[in-house]
């Protein structure tokens, strides 16, 4: 096991009341990298995230955080944001931040000026009781919370959820700031959008399993690309179309067929049809998750 990697799991395996939640889990999180582990509803997520952190212990394989065998050893360099959100409504936003650092290890007094500093860079209230904020903001308190130790690791479960476009995009953006300053990042998501923007590799799990590990790039190009095409006429031209393909207001949609678009658009030519729309894409992160999770079937 290496230090070049911040994160590392070899087969965790859990069960709760016979079922199996995570089965076999094997992850390696590159230190200073973006990293998301990607999957449906009940897919082990949350049990993954909990078994790296410490929280709850693998039935059997091991894991390794930040170069130690026994993660709460290194809890002091590490951020955690739960899927459950919760700060004591009484408590001020600079009090719950340096409260939350505290626990973490750092000092009360450095954890409020601390806190302070990161408030007014994030535009958020200092002195108001949590109480009195939007869920959205009191989710990016708890996420300042999360950092002011500044963790040389930080995991987020499903960071981005209960929040509106503007603070998803607040998030996204802390989230690169804190990469750019060294922190290794881990979130979890069912939301592609974000992982496609800031992952630089990612996991697919579903039914407690690894079913893609790799860039989002090599997520995509596994699936063939697909074509949209648009002409002037109709005609013979359509017979070279692949048995796929879907007409919707004029436009042609299919998958590149194997031996390559060069075929039909002979025909396409040779009929003098005019091309109006012709693009080539590879599919999207997202139509790629769906492939990959749909293969995977559902949990009985
Ligand atoms: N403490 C527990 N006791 C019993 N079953 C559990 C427990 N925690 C999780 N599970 C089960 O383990 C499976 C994986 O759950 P987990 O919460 O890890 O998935 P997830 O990918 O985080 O899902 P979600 O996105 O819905 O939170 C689910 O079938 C869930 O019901």
């Amino acid at each position: 096991m290496s230090e070049a990697l911040a994160v590392e799991a070899h087969g965790i395996t859990k069960h709760f009341d016979g079922a199996t939640a995570v089965d076999g889990v094997d992850l390696a999180v590159p230190s200073g990298s973006i990293y998301g582990i990607l999957g449906p509803n009940g897919a082990g997520k949350t049990t993954t995230l909990r078994m790296l952190l410490g929280i709850i212990d693998p039935d059997s394989g091991e894991r390794r955080l930040l170069g130690a065998a026994s993660p709460l050893e290194v809890a002091d360099r590490v951020g955690y944001l739960p899927e459950e959100r919760g700060l004591y409504s009484g408590m001020n936003p600079r009090d719950a931040i340096a409260f939350m650092g505290a626990l973490r290890g750092l000092p009360l007094k450095e954890g409020k000026a601390r806190a302070t500093k990161l408030l007014a860079e994030h535009d958020l209230p200092a002195d108001r009781p949590i109480r009195t904020l939007s869920k959205g903001m009191a989710q990016l308190v708890q996420l300042l919370g999360t950092i002011v130790h500044k963790p040389g690791l930080i995991v987020l479960d499903e960071p981005f959820s209960g929040l509106d476009a503007i603070n998803q995009e607040r998030l996204e953006a802390l989230i690169r700031d804190q990469a750019k300053s060294g922190a290794t990042i881990l979130f979890s998501t069912h939301v592609i959008a974000h992982a496609e923007r800031l992952c630089e590799r990612i996991a697919v799990i579903a039914r407690g399993k690894i079913r893609f590990e790799g860039t989002p790039e090599e997520a995509r190009t596994r699936f063939p690309s697909r074509v949209r095409l648009a002409t002037r006429h109709a005609g013979d031209w359509e017979k070279a179309l692949p048995a796929d393909a879907k007409c919707e207001s004029g436009l042609w949609r299919f998958r590149l067929p194997e031996d390559g678009i060069e075929p039909l658009l002979k025909a396409v030519i040779e009929a003098d049809a005019g091309i109006e729309t012709l693009a080539i894409e590879p599919p999207s992160l997202h139509e790629a998750f769906v492939a990959i999770v749909g293969d995977a079937g559902e949990r009985p």
